[in-house]
């Protein structure tokens, strides 16, 4: 089977910048596959040039075997992008909205799938309002709706849940697995990296334009063996002990937070048996599980995002 979708040496300059600076990589049909990097990164570029809404410089894109720029008629059907920014035609109303993306697409008479997605969506109660009256959740579950309103095979999400509450984050998800199992293969962007873990078989990070990973989620996170122990201590301490210091021991938080290296070989038991011999005044013991940003961060020296908007 043709991959959903494969990109070979993608470039894109703005005004002499590289944005996308030889960019390969192949998803197959059936996967939920993540695009992760910092901001700047080339993401949503690459996503533009994928849909077509930019004009690539040099290589190619083929979905389901069919070139994007040669096919895009045909590619643009296969084809669904929830963008970024929320552009939405101010005026409409989400009925009408859909309605004529339906019509520009012609499936226009596929009524039972329209009402799937607005049932799905939750946006039964609100199909009559204009589009400005919306709250950006609602717009953002409409702009799902619009994405797939062509039943595309190819489902790209650019940041679906920006800004967006924990329920609602939780509803779109479930969706999009659901439309997964039934055969839809996505590409997402996210900066929630617990979000990309729990969604992605795969996952490619982007730094500066070019591609600094391409790995099932599991081995990406397994890469690193630099686990941490946090001893929260409640009284802090003017030095690491002797005793801590094969363990790389480091004093933070004006000594109150004691933090040992737990890489390569080290037995568990014995640094337990050490700890309890140095009668340390531990208040709590931390195991912080290494995440995405953690491997971005051993790749490059620098952050995959920022921390507050990492968590969810
Ligand atoms: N239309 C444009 N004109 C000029 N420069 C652009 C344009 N679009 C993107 N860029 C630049 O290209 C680079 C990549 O931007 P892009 O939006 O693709 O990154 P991103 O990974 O999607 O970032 P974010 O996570 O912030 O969305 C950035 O340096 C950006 O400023």
């Amino acid at each position: 089977m043709k991959p959903a979708l494969e990109i070979n040496h993608l470039q894109k300059s703005f005004a002499g910048t590289k944005a996308v600076d030889d960019l390969s990589l192949s998803i197959e049909p059936g996967e939920i596959f993540g695009l992760l990097g910092p901001n700047g990164a080339g993401k949503s570029t690459t996503i533009n040039m994928i849909s077509g809404v930019c004009r690539i410089d040099s290589g190619t894109v083929r979905i389901f075997g069919h070139d994007a720029v040669k096919d895009y008629r045909l590619t643009r059907r296969l084809v669904g992008v929830m963008h970024q920014e929320i552009v939405t035609d101010h005026f409409f109303t989400i009925d009408r909205a859909l309605k004529i993306h339906a019509g520009y697409y012609g499936v226009r008479s596929d009524n039972s799938w329209r009402e799937l997605l607005i049932e799905r969506l939750g946006l039964g109660p609100h199909l009559h309002k204009s589009m400005m009256k919306l709250s950006g959740g609602l717009k953002r579950r409409f702009m799902v709706a619009k994405a797939l309103i062509h039943k595309p095979q190819l489902l790209i999400l650019d940041e679906p849940t920006a800004g967006v509450d924990v329920e609602l984050r939780r509803a779109l998800w479930d969706f999009v697995r659901e439309m997964n199992q039934a055969g839809t293969t996505v590409l997402l962007t996210t900066h929630y990296l617990e979000e990309a873990e729990q969604m992605c078989g795969r996952i490619a990070i982007m730094s500066g334009g070019k591609l600094v990973a391409l790995e099932r989620t599991a081995d990406l996170l397994a890469r690193l063996d630099s686990r941490s122990m946090l001893l929260h201590l409640n009284a802090p301490l003017d030095q690491v002990p002797t005793a801590l210091e094969p363990l790389q021991g480091q004093l933070e938080e004006n000594g109150q937070l004691l933090r040992i290296s737990l890489a390569g070989e080290v037995a568990m038991a014995e640094v337990l048996q050490t700890l309890a011999q140095l009668d340390l005044p531990i208040r709590d013991i931390e195991l912080p599980r290494p995440g995405l940003e953690e491997v971005f961060l051993d790749l490059t020296g620098l952050q995959l995002t920022d921390r507050k908007g990492s968590s969810s």
